[in-house]
């Protein structure tokens, strides 16, 4: 049967980019999904918007709604000093297990956990299950619906950045994180990954 759209992206990471070299992976998934397939990682434009917000606040403590096939979780693992931490949760089993071989690939299976399941239910749980507080960083980027109830599990002191805020859009996000007390909103202006259609990554940094 024909293969999914996630296991010919692995076939291009690990045909095209060397093991344990996480530049040439996130290389690898941008070329593929420019030149032969597209498909809904955050991408080169706005993967280094993501670069900068990450050094900016260098976390200790990360955590990535959305995984897919791991091409995020790779550029933000990649900018964390050894012992931090990144916590990406996964809904869809088919992705996870086209992402844990893009993590392993590139090499970066250390600093990253992936856990399978819906944010609503996981967020609540991340205090006992693995004594996380409060995140330095979260990055949304999952079902655009979700976005504001799980922001609002977790205010409790985190910088959010949010993908996706114009396409496919996420209104009702935008327009509690702009108007809250609660957060400082600034808007980076950027492109639908691989194509000329506007996009944008929103970073709001909770002020308690
Ligand atoms: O970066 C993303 C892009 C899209 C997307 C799909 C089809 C389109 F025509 C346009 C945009 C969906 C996402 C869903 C979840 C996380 N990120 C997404
Ligand atoms: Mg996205």
């Amino acid at each position: 049967t024909r293969s999914t759209r996630p296991q010919r992206l692995l076939a291009a990471v690990q045909k095209n980019a060397t093991r344990g070299d996480p530049r040439s992976v996130v290389k690898a998934i941008d070329e593929f999904c420019r030149y032969t397939e597209w498909a809904m990682n955050v991408g080169d434009e706005k993967g280094c918007i993501l670069d900068s917000v990450v050094s900016e606040v260098n976390p200790a403590t990360v955590l990535e709604l959305g995984t897919y096939c791991g091409y995020s979780t790779v550029r933000i693992a990649t900018l964390l000093p050894p012992d931090a931490k990144l916590i990406t949760l996964e809904f869809n089993p088919d992705f996870a297990v086209i992402a844990r071989q893009v993590i392993a690939w590139a090499g970066q299976e250390e600093k990253v956990h992936l856990v399978e399941g819906s944010s609503g239910d996981l967020i609540p749980k991340m205090k006992e299950q693995f004594g996380v507080k409060s995140f330095d960083l979260v990055f949304l980027d999952h079902w655009k619906d979700r976005y504001l109830p799980d922001a609002k599990l977790m205010e409790a002191g985190s910088v959010l950045l949010a993908d996706n805020v114009i396409c496919p859009g996420s209104p009702d996000y935008l327009d509690y994180v702009r108007n809250s007390p609660k957060y400082r909103s600034q808007y980076f202006k950027s492109h639908l990954e691989y194509t000329k259609v506007e996009d944008g990554l929103e970073k709001s940094v909770f002020l308690g």
